[in-house]
């Protein structure tokens, strides 16, 4: 593997492969099916790979890396299976979950150690390069013992990019980063991305993945519920019907006048507050305010009822 192996040039025999394929691939461990015959392909740019805990996103990142072996079904990379070529490995790299940094060494040695087993003609310069790509190279040789969540992601993302992978798999980079951090994590990736890298990220909330990701794939149960882009997913989930709780200083009242209003299918009085029933909850949300305002009525509590991933996940399969 060379020192300074390079995102894919036109001249690269990769570069005309998709990066990543699954072709009615399942997985189960023992009698849990994990991923349930799954065909989709990632392109270069940002995809995210959305699901609720247990939907089978960390084995499909784990298959992709040729961590795992799919129990039917076919994984390529750049054309070729992970598991029979694993020289593909040089353009390929997995950011996991749970990875426990060893407390006692710093930043750079972990980052060195990495582009020592793969190989490169000079880790050093190898590190201190992907060090300075997620601005981790002015903290380097502090012990990675006393960083900060974000500190940690960045220098496992650092170790990932050592290489200059152009296939980038990260499960649940955003986890634990405060928002700064989760910008910062994002800008990166988008770089990446800009220079032809092709990104899957997987996480298990769509706020976080929405503004970075063109494509988003959403998984659950092991299988693949609904593809799209955010705005296509969100028309997904907004177009529904919603439930929405409000409590007011005049539920009654409130009551009869949300029943005249177009986008109300019902409205039912339970004790100390509303249940109310709309198709279009964008417009809803739009005009409680002004309704409730109008009938002299303060607003105490509008919350919507059914807005969890689940409800969300479930009303995806359910088209
Ligand atoms: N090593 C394992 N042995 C047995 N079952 C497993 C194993 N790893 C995962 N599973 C099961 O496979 C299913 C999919 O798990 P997976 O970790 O791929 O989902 P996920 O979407 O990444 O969820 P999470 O975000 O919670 O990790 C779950 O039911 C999980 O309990």
């Amino acid at each position: 593997m060379s020192g300074s192996s390079s995102v894919a040039s036109s001249a690269s025999p990769i570069a005309s492969q998709i990066p990543l394929a699954f072709d009615h691939v399942s997985h189960w461990y023992g009698d849990v099916v994990a991923v349930n015959d799954v065909t989709c392909s990632i392109e270069a740019g940002i995809t995210g790979l959305l699901g609720p805990n247990g939907a089978g996103k960390s084995t499909m990142l784990q298959m992709a890396a040729g961590l795992l072996a799919p129990s039917s079904g076919t994984v390529r990379v750049y054309g070729e299976s992970p598991l029979e070529r694993p020289s593909i490995f040089r353009h390929v790299a997995l950011v996991p979950e749970r990875e426990a940094l060893p407390a006692m060494l710093s930043a750079r040695a972990f980052v060195e150690a990495r582009a020592v087993l793969l190989g490169l003609r000079d880790p050093k310069l190898a590190a201190l390069r992907a060090l300075t790509t997620v601005e981790m190279d002015t903290v380097a040789d502090r012990k990675v013992g006393g960083f900060s969540k974000g500190m940690r992601q960045r220098t496992k993302l650092a170790a990932a990019l050592v290489h200059e992978p152009t296939l980038l798999l990260l499960d649940e980079p955003f986890n634990g980063l405060d928002p700064r951090q989760r910008m910062h994590m994002m800008r990166l990736l988008e770089d990446r991305a800009r220079e032809g890298t092709a990104v899957l990220l997987s996480s298990h909330i769509l706020e976080e993945i929405e503004g970075v990701a063109s494509r988003i794939l959403v998984m659950l149960s092991g299988r693949l519920a609904a593809s799209g882009d955010h705005r296509t997913l969100r028309r997904m989930m907004t177009d529904r019907p919603h439930t929405v709780r409000i409590r007011s200083t005049n539920d009654r009242t409130l009551a009869s006048v949300l029943l005249s209003s177009p986008t109300v299918m019902g409205v039912d009085i339970e004790a100390g507050a509303l249940m109310v029933r709309t198709v279009d909850y964008t417009g809803f949300a739009h005009h409680i305010g002004a309704v409730a305002q109008g009938a002299s009525i303060t607003l105490l509590e509008v919350q919507p009822t059914d807005e969890s991933l689940e409800h969300v996940f479930a009303y995806l399969v359910a088209r």
